[in-house]
């Protein structure tokens, strides 16, 4: 693997998640990264995917390096041929190439705008540091996607599926502010290349990307979607369609105890952080149906997974 900007960098995802979940019982790497530096800039907030994938460099016996871009950087232009004489100070191009000298793998996050479609869907930000980067770039969540996530949710139902071909429900919530569309996206992608009985459900509106969801059955009856579940996995996203809107409140999908029952006691995931009780009620992250603490453990092994196989890579080409 050369970088992690998406699913598709992963070849043989079966087998990348069996090594994410051997190196969670037995750390066989740990010298792997000795020497080597992991540059992390964050554009936006972050709990889960900062630490996990600072813990993960440093199981691979790494150093890291941790920048809040947004905040202490200088503000970056990433159009060629500006001119830069407004509030840009620097541009992207000598960043990552500067960058690629201190770091020898690189990490963002940058959120989408949720205004203009087409701008989101250039991913501007991750493909500038892939375009520029002489070393590795992995994707910490960008306007499109989440691939470290979508690793980390495949495993945990690898990890916990009990029949052979589960059925996995991804269904839309409620959410007071307007949410990328990259968590679901990227779940999509790894449910479509899992041997699991997938379906969608969200109300009319919220379908997500035609591209993203291709031939997945789309429910607009969440009730009718979640017949026989054996896991759930529940986000937020905003409006695709109507890009970057909240269409209605929509509280009758918030996911509660009396929707649980529609399932076959299924499984309950969610990337977090969550709101509780507009999202996912409180009966249910309290019961034991709940695993989102354990897949947010899972996203530490995901990230190791991922840093081994780019220093590997790296380390044949050297
Ligand atoms: N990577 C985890 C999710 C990040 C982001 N959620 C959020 O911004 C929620 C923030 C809030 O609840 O206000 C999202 O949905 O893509
Ligand atoms: N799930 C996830 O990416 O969490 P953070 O936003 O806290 O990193």
């Amino acid at each position: 693997m050369k970088n992690y900007i998406s699913l598709s960098d992963i070849e043989n995802f079966e087998q990348t998640i069996t090594e994410g979940l051997q190196l969670k019982n037995n750390n066989t790497a740990a010298n792997l990264g000795k020497g080597k530096t992991l540059g992390m800039l964050f554009f936006n907030p972050s709990l889960r995917t900062r630490l996990s994938t600072e813990k993960a460099a440093k199981l691979l016996g790494m150093d890291v390096m941790v920048m809040n871009a947004d905040k202490d950087g200088w503000a970056l232009e990433f159009e060629d041929g500006a001119i830069m004489n407004s509030n840009k100070a620097e541009h992207i191009k000598e960043a990552v190439a500067v960058l690629s000298q201190y770091c020898d793998i690189i990490a963002v996050r940058a959120f989408p705008g949720l205004e203009d479609r087409k701008k989101d869907e250039e991913d501007l930000v991750i493909k500038s540091f892939k375009k520029y980067a002489t070393v590795p770039v992995v994707n910490l969540e960008s306007a499109t996607g989440h691939p470290l996530q979508a690793l980390t949710d495949a495993m945990t139902i690898t990890e916990l599926q009990k029949t052979k071909r589960p059925k996995v429900v991804l269904t839309w919530a409620p959410h007071p502010r307007a949410l990328p569309q990259s968590v679901p996206n990227s779940f999509v992608e790894a449910m479509h290349r899992m041997d699991v009985d997938f379906v969608i459900a969200n109300p009319p509106g919220y379908d997500l990307n035609p591209e993203v969801r291709k031939d997945t059955q789309v429910f607009h009856d969440q009730d009718e979607a979640l017949k026989d579940a054996d896991f759930v996995y529940v986000k937020n996203w905003s409006s695709y369609e109507s890009y970057g809107k909240i269409l209605s409140e929509g509280s009758s999908w918030t996911f509660s105890g009396k929707k649980m029952l529609l399932t076959n006691d299924a499984k309950v995931l969610h990337c977090l952080p969550v709101r509780r009780n507009v999202v996912i009620a409180d009966a249910v992250l309290d019961s034991p149906n709940s695993v989102v603490i354990q897949q947010a453990g899972n996203r530490t092994f995901a990230a190791q997974v991922v840093l081994k196989k780019l220093l590997e890579n790296a380390g044949e080409n050297s």
